[in-house]
């Protein structure tokens, strides 16, 4: 019935505060007020729905797209939303969208490679969405290998421009992010030559549309890439291909803040490292980080709550059916996602400190710990979007039949998130680059470079140290070990971070316990999940193994009672969520029913295509039945 609670009997299990654990998710009272605040007023707001999402076609879905971003632009300048408001309301609206590349990548863009001059011109511009830009990077012939990029710039000293040109098919831009139709600017990254000579990638602020009419400008070629992945999903997203006719821009549309180049054609290099010219990468790689924990809780909120409404089998003499969440494989499926949604949560915290960290040491031009945090924000993207696009998979399947279904929100959830795993960095290329950083740890063992931070723990690994040789076979031929190196590396730092987190003041009755038994799953569910290379490596023997997989259980246990509260802790509206099975009252079943008589399909009794097509073969069957 509506308005009851059926998950009410769950809810009065819980053994902790649940409010204060909304806080700690959201991290902060402030935070939470403005999630909670936003996240209202966005699913109260039919300008907002998108629950017809997949029976739109792609033209009607691109175009609700675009009438949401402008509804959410307007929604911002009339409640004068500050900037996180504003980014809160983005998120709540949830549909990936040009806005996203426009202040995701092109704004830090800007920020992060523009001299104080290109900031002040280009940032209000682009703050009041005077312009609207993307991050064209990505080339069909090329995406992981930067460095291979083909797009040039060619520097004119008689006219003082940079003259921007697609030489090959493969040097088209391929895949950003508003570009397809809507962008009318993109930080486009090329070679730059300055009299015959290469200074490798560069970015520069490239003008596509006009601002009258929209039409692309002289030399321009740009369309969309084509239907991706799933229906709804990330069409929304125009992502788009683009060609450069020697496209002529002036010399101070170049992102100078790394190199520059004189009206008198003379390259210079400043006295930073040139990876800064990735220093967009390594920003949206840690929002993916935070992103990560906000995908996967919401796929096990709506896991754990069905897991809890779902009966099947166990009934005793006519007694109601055992709850699918009594399974022990079913917890030992679920608490784990569980436990790492929060893990997720307090890494994301962590690893916007240190890109915070090392953003103000730049400004101090102290690159001390720049490649600590490279290393950070690539493997941590790789494993959580690794995580989150597999267990969100999971999460579909621990919801049985139900969860195939468009309405528990799972599929959709999965085909927007799984091209986490690619964009911003394929996951393997990542893990390679972590890889490296471990391995030039290890070269520097024994040396005055002592390793602190993250990899501090390499010291007690001296006994590398005597087989360094031994990796002189070369780093290609051990690139699959030294992989699972660097996602063992990442995973330790995720523990780490919450043992560190469960250090802190964490106010709320039973708040900080949970967290213990939740971090204590998610350490116990890794060393269960590689207890051969524990038990291999001699770091536990089996004795520890089984006395792990007993805590496990026990663990499973502690937290049953408490899985609906802390799912409720994410504090996800039933339009965030988007799901039947995951909806806040547990009424599944009525609501499944009436949603499917919604679908355009029942518009009808006989369907389109009847007469044309079945009735004269059921009076063919007729026909043959009679011979
Ligand atoms: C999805 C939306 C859904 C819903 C909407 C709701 C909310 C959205 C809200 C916000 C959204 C925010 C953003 C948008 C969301 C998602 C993003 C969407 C689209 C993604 C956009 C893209 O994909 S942009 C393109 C990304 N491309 C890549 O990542 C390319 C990967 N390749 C590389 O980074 C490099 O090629 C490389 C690192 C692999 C190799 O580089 P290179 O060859 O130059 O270097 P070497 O390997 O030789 O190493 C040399 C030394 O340099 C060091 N190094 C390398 N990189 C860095 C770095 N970044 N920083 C510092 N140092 C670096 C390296 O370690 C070596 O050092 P040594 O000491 O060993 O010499
Ligand atoms: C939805 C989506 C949105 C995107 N948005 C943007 C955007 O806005 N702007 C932009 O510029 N780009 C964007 N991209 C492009 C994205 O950044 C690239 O696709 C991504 O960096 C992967 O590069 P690639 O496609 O060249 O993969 P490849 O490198 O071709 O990967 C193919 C395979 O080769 C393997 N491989 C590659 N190099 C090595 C190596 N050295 N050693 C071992 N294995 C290797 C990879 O692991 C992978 O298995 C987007 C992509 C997607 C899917």
């Amino acid at each position: 019935m509506e308005g009851v609670d059926h998950l009410a009997h769950e809810r009065n299990k819980s053994e902790f505060d649940v409010d204060a654990m909304k806080i700690v998710w959201a991290g902060s009272p402030h935070a939470f007020d403005v999630s909670d605040r936003i996240s209202k007023l966005v699913a109260s707001d039919p300008g907002f729905r998108k629950d017809n999402r997949s029976t739109l076609s792609r033209k009607e879905l691109f175009k609700n797209t675009l009438r949401k971003a402008a509804y959410a632009w307007k929604t911002i300048v009339d409640l004068r939303l500050s900037e996180e408001e504003a980014a809160k309301l983005r998120f709540y609206v949830d549909e990936p969208a040009f806005t996203d590349l426009h202040w995701g990548m092109f704004i830090p863009a800007i920020k992060g490679q523009g001299t104080e001059e290109q900031q002040q011109k280009w940032l209000p511009l682009a703050y009041k969405m005077q312009i609207i830009g993307c991050y064209a990077q990505t080339e069909l012939g090329h995406g992981s290998n930067v460095q291979g990029l083909e797009t040039t710039a060619t520097f004119d000293p008689q006219t003082d421009e940079f003259i921007i040109h697609s030489p090959t098919l493969t040097s088209s831009k391929w895949w950003p992010g508003g570009l397809g139709k809507v962008a009318t600017h993109a930080i486009a990254y090329a070679r730059l030559i300055v009299g015959g000579r290469e200074h490798g990638v560069n970015g520069f602020i490239v003008q596509l549309r006009s601002l009258e009419d929209h039409s692309p400008l002289l030399g321009i070629t740009v369309g969309d890439i084509g239907m991706k992945f799933g229906n709804g999903a990330y069409n929304t997203m125009d992502n788009g291909v683009l060609r450069f006719d020697h496209v002529r821009i002036p010399r101070n549309q170049m992102l100078m803040r790394v190199s520059q180049v004189t009206c008198e054609g003379k390259y210079k290099q400043s006295d930073v490292p040139r990876q800064l010219v990735y220093g967009t990468m390594v920003y949206v790689r840690q929002t993916i980080v935070a992103d990560a924990s906000c995908a996967l809780s919401r796929a096990v909120c709506i896991a754990t709550r069905y897991s809890a409404v779902r009966r099947q089998f166990g009934s005793q003499n006519g007694g109601p059916e055992t709850q699918v969440i009594d399974y022990k494989t079913q917890q030992s499926r679920l608490f784990p996602l569980l436990a790492s949604a929060y893990a997720f949560r307090f890494i994301g915290e962590w690893l916007k400190w240190l890109y915070a960290d090392v953003t103000q040491r730049l400004q101090a031009n102290d690159f001390s710990t720049l490649p600590e945090a490279h290393a950070c924000t690539a493997g941590l993207k790789s494993l959580t979007t690794t995580a989150t696009a597999d267990g969100i998979e999971e999460c579909r399947k621990l919801c049985g039949g139900h969860g195939y279904l468009c309405s528990s929100g799972l599929p959709e959830l999965f085909a927007v998130y799984v091209p986490a795993c690619t964009y911003e960095g394929d996951n393997t290329v990542l893990l390679l680059q972590v890889a490296r950083f471990l391995m030039k740890t290890v070269s520097q063992l024994g040396s005055s470079k002592k390793p602190v931070g993250t990899i501090a723990y390499m010291t007690r690994v001296e006994h590398l140290m005597q087989c360094r040789c031994g990796v002189q076979r070369g780093f290609a031929e051990l690139s699959v070990d030294l992989v699972e190196a660097a996602v063992a590396h990442c995973q330790l730092i995720v523990v780490s971070k919450f043992i560190e987190k469960l250090q802190q003041e964490i106010p709320g009755k039973g708040v900080k316990q949970q967290l213990e038994v939740l971090c204590n799953i998610y350490a116990l569910f890794l060393l269960h999940k590689h207890q051969g290379d524990f038990l291999s490596t001699g770091c536990i023997t089996p004795k520890h193994a089984a006395l792990a997989n007993d805590e496990l259980r026990s663990l499973y246990s502690q937290v049953r009672p408490n899985a609906i509260a802390l799912v409720d802790a994410f504090n996800y509206t039933d339009h965030y969520l988007g799901s039947i099975l995951g909806c806040y009252d547990g009424n599944v079943y009525p609501k499944l029913y009436e949603a499917a008589w919604k679908d355009p399909l029942n518009e009808s009794v006989v369907p389109d295509g009847y007469h044309q097509y079945i009735r004269p073969l059921l009076k063919q069957e007729i026909r043959t039945a009679r011979l």
